[in-house]
């Protein structure tokens, strides 16, 4: 049998060479009789690693799914086994090493994200599960559908609901070998030989979506591919002690908590597609960004005029803020008192001397005095603009006297979070947490707050560490649902206690969607209740 690849393979003429794979090559071919143009992805029937031969059963299953290849024809014509798919554009490999870019442009990004995550969705609701997500297996499509992520190559796939059974295929604790890719494969599957199921689709595409966003890359993919078994076993090694707070330093907190969600995963659990498909259009449009998932190459930037969302601090950074208002000293200061505010803007303008000029650019500073009962001239202190809007809030709502009040607090507090580029619960959010559960349990009686300081004893460091995403992100979904049948004051005030609870004890202490729609759902009710 000739190893020469013909210029006819069964009904098709081969034109251009689109991209070889290890398993065999892609042309752009020509049907003979209806002129139709395809990719025709041709493959030695004698190959060691006979991928055409599975790839072929997966397309029923797929057929008709947006942003899945339709499969024109297939079959076996001499050496060569061939599958006729529909022609797409350039992967997001190709695209991204064209750029010249050192990462994505965060619009392309989350719009990759909004889509993976669908396409996952629906190859999972088929029962298959890709394996083997990478740059390289993502293709836009060639007008008018360039706007849409392609996903291709099912070589490596599997079903995971065995098609007889209609069941979820077994775990085990054997180890398996390995199948998928160096770069984004999971650590359970790559580094600790797990059985793949629908989680590990979804923690490869985090990771390949903060390799997009990260300069020169997730740290293993840096020296190339491994070339011996040692190179691959310190890259595992890498891979798997590699954190994600390390990873996702400096990104938007959503990168991190879609990995750490896709981790905390059962083997057998379905995802939740919508909310972590909702977690980057949120971050999309708080970034200033369209909000469709459509994907625009060459990039757009952000829409002008609208507010922005840059990056969440470094925790460096936030460490810094937080010291700076641990040093304002107005821990316990009666907020309002002219003596704790005079002293407070002394010392702030102590440090604001120290500080490099180019800190004290990058602050934005609140005028306290325009609205302060007294009529002082002094330079506002430079607390950040969520903290002080936060301590204000709290000191109203200390002073709120009916449910009414509180209610229009409570919008505030989520209008004040939204607004800002953290969603982070800083000691001044708690501040106000505590004071709205000390008004709804017992306005008469004194709480101990639930956490206004930010030492924690080492217990429940430990404690906080351990706790996974997926149990902060249920609880808060159910306050969610609860919060809108609370019949009167103390059920809120428990709720309150709860989010608290949870949201301090979760990492990163972030206000998630369902965070914000409990806060939403519980001044609807107050509204309600008297
Ligand atoms: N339908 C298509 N239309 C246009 N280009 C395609 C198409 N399918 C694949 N390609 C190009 O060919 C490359 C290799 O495709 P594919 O991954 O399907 O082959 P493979 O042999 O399985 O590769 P690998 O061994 O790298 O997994 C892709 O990265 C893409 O650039």
């Amino acid at each position: 049998m000739s190893d020469a690849i013909p210029r006819y393979i069964g009904n098709y003429y081969l034109g251009e060479n689109l991209g070889s794979g290890y398993s065999g090559s892609i042309f752009r071919a020509t049907h003979i009789h209806t002129g139709a143009v395809v990719a025709l992805k041709v493959q030695h029937v004698n190959h060691e690693c006979p991928t055409n031969r599975y790839e072929r059963h997966f397309y029923p299953a797929i057929q008709g799914g947006a942003g899945m290849p339709t499969l024109w024809g297939c079959g076996v014509e001499g050496a060569w086994d061939y599958l006729a798919i529909d022609l797409l554009g350039p992967s997001l490999d190709n695209l991204y090493r064209k750029s010249g870019k050192e990462t994505m442009e965060l619009s392309s990004v989350c719009s990759i994200a909004m889509q993976l995550i669908m396409r996952l969705e629906f190859m999972h609701s088929r029962g298959i599960l890709h394996r083997d997500i990478q740059l390289g297996n993502c293709t836009i499509g060639l007008p008018p559908n360039e706007k849409t992520i392609y996903m291709i190559d099912f070589g490596f796939s599997k079903r995971y609901i065995d098609p007889y059974t209609q069941r979820h295929i077994p775990d085990s604790r054997a180890k398996r070998d390995f199948i998928g890719n160096y770069w984004f494969s999971s650590v359970g599957v790559h580094c600790r030989g797990k059985v793949p199921s629908r989680r590990d689709d979804l923690e490869a595409t985090a990771l390949m979506l903060i390799h997009l966003l990260t300069p020169r890359g997730l740290p293993w993919t840096r020296n190339g591919v491994p070339k011996t078994d040692e190179a691959h076993d310190r890259l595992k090694q890498e891979k798997k002690s590699a954190r994600p707070e390390d990873l996702c330093r400096g990104l938007p907190a959503e990168f991190e908590e879609f990995l750490r969600y896709s981790r905390g995963l059962q083997f057998q659990e379905c995802p939740d597609y919508g909310r972590c498909r909702d977690a980057f259009r949120t971050l999309a449009i708080e970034s200033g960004l369209p909000d469709s998932d459509d994907f625009i190459w060459p990039p757009v930037h952000r829409l002008p005029g609208e507010a922005s969302r840059s990056y969440a601090p470094a925790p460096e950074e936030m460490e810094r803020i937080l010291n700076d208002l641990t040093n304002l000293d107005l821990g316990d200061a009666v907020l309002g008192d002219q003596a704790t505010v005079d002293e407070a803007v002394r010392k702030a303008k102590d440090a604001a001397k120290d500080d490099s000029s180019k800190d004290s650019q990058s602050r934005e500073v609140i005028d306290i005095t325009s609205d302060s009962e007294n009529n002082d001239t002094i330079p506002p202190p430079p607390l950040p603009p969520k903290a002080y809007k936060l301590l204000k809030l709290k000191k109203r709502a200390e002073e709120a006297t009916d449910n009414t009040a509180l209610s229009e607090l409570v919008l505030e507090f989520v209008g004040i979070l939204k607004s800002n580029s953290s969603r982070t619960l800083t000691k001044e959010g708690f501040a106000f947490l505590d004071t709205l559960y000390k008004q709804l349990a017992d306005p008469s009686v004194f709480i101990l707050p639930m956490r206004t300081s930010r030492q924690r004893s080492s217990d429940q460091r430990i404690q906080q560490e351990n706790e996974p995403p997926h149990i902060k992100l249920g609880v808060v979904a159910g306050l969610r649902r609860e919060v809108l049948g609370a019949s009167n004051n103390k059920q809120l005030a428990q709720m309150v206690e709860k989010f608290g609870q949870v949201t301090n004890k979760s990492s990163g202490r972030t206000v998630t969607k369902d965070g914000f729609a409990f806060l939403e759902g519980m001044a609807q009710r107050l509204k309600v209740l008297h």
